[in-house]
């Protein structure tokens, strides 16, 4: 089957990747179940990617139904090393308007019904997750969205993943921000924990699209308003994607993150006590390590 370096995740607003030449559709199933929709192999600016809009065409998954360990899953079955998350997120901070990006580099877990893991049955894996995000990605993604005229991007910031699908009340948004938090979504977790336990390079582009209900001058979040400002994030989160495809190596051996090693020295479980079944389930995330 084809393969891609580069996987991109689309969220809300972006369920197709425009420009992207050579397309190819592929049905994947994976040990956990179906992911969000198709994967659309193709390439962009000359370089092959694999394209997967989280939520499904048509918006049909709310972040809780998310399959992620399907999506992240099946972005690994195609040789996939880099994901490139395009993310809508409400701003807790003044300075961060809507319309900016943001390339978080911090995250704060309020998910409350979401399983985090790949790995069960049998074997134990804790990664480290000090650093949540790629920083190598994540510095080409700032490099390049900061190439694009008239954007504002922020470098860093602490992403908050609520469970939704309700936007925040006032008190939760005033408390996030009272903790420091920048950005509050509904989607970069679980999908970060299982892309550094598949050793993946992950980063987010965060598209500010309000200001969630803490602004008392300002429009209080809703899908009407996240849409009207997506549309002009969209664009320029494309135009990254095409950028930095052309600015990722080819030897991820070479880049300074420790992302493509990330279950060296995690996994507890003594091998020769991994049921065959896991082993089996597991190969292609841990086949390396316990031949
Ligand atoms: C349509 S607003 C709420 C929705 O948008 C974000 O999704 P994504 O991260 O996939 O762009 C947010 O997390 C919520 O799922
Ligand atoms: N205010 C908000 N809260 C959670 N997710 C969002 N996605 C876009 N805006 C949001």
């Amino acid at each position: 089957m084809t393969q891609a370096k580069i996987g991109v995740i689309g969220g809300s607003g972006l369920y197709q990747m425009e420009g992207m030449t050579e397309v190819e559709e592929v049905r994947i199933s994976t040990p956990f179940g179906d992911p969000s929709d198709v994967i659309t192999l193709g390439k962009v600016a000359g370089v092959p990617m694999a394209f997967l809009p989280r939520h499904g065409r048509g918006h049909r998954l709310n972040p809780t139904e998310v399959p992620s360990r399907a999506n992240i899953w099946a972005l690994k079955s195609l040789g996939v090393e880099w994901v490139i998350s395009v993310s809508a997120v409400g701003s807790l901070r003044e300075d961060i308007a809507p319309r900016d990006l943001v390339i978080p580099d911090q995250l704060f877990d309020r998910t409350k019904s979401r399983v985090n893991s790949f790995f069960e049955g049998g074997v134990v894996v804790h990664c480290a997750f000090a650093e949540p995000f790629c920083p190598t990605l994540s510095g080409l993604l700032l490099e390049s969205a900061r190439e694009l005229e008239g954007v504002t991007v922020h470098e860093g910031g602490t992403y908050v993943c609520m469970e939704g699908p309700f936007f925040s009340t006032k008190a939760e948004s005033n408390i996030y921000r009272k903790l420091g938090m920048d950005v509050v979504g509904m989607t970069a977790l679980p999908e970060a924990k299982l892309a550094r336990e598949a050793e993946l390079c992950y980063a987010v582009i965060a598209c500010a699209t309000d200001y969630d209900c803490w602004y008392e001058s300002e429009e209080s979040v809703s899908v009407d308003l996240v849409v009207a400002n997506l549309s002009a994030n969209v664009s320029h989160a494309q135009r990254i994607l095409a950028s930095v495809a052309q600015k990722i190596g080819t030897d991820r051996l070479q880049q300074a993150c420790a992302c493509e090693h990330a279950l060296a020295g995690a996994i507890m479980t003594d091998p020769t006590r991994i049921p065959v079944e896991a082993k089996e389930t597991y190969q292609l995330l841990i086949g390396r390590y316990i031949s």
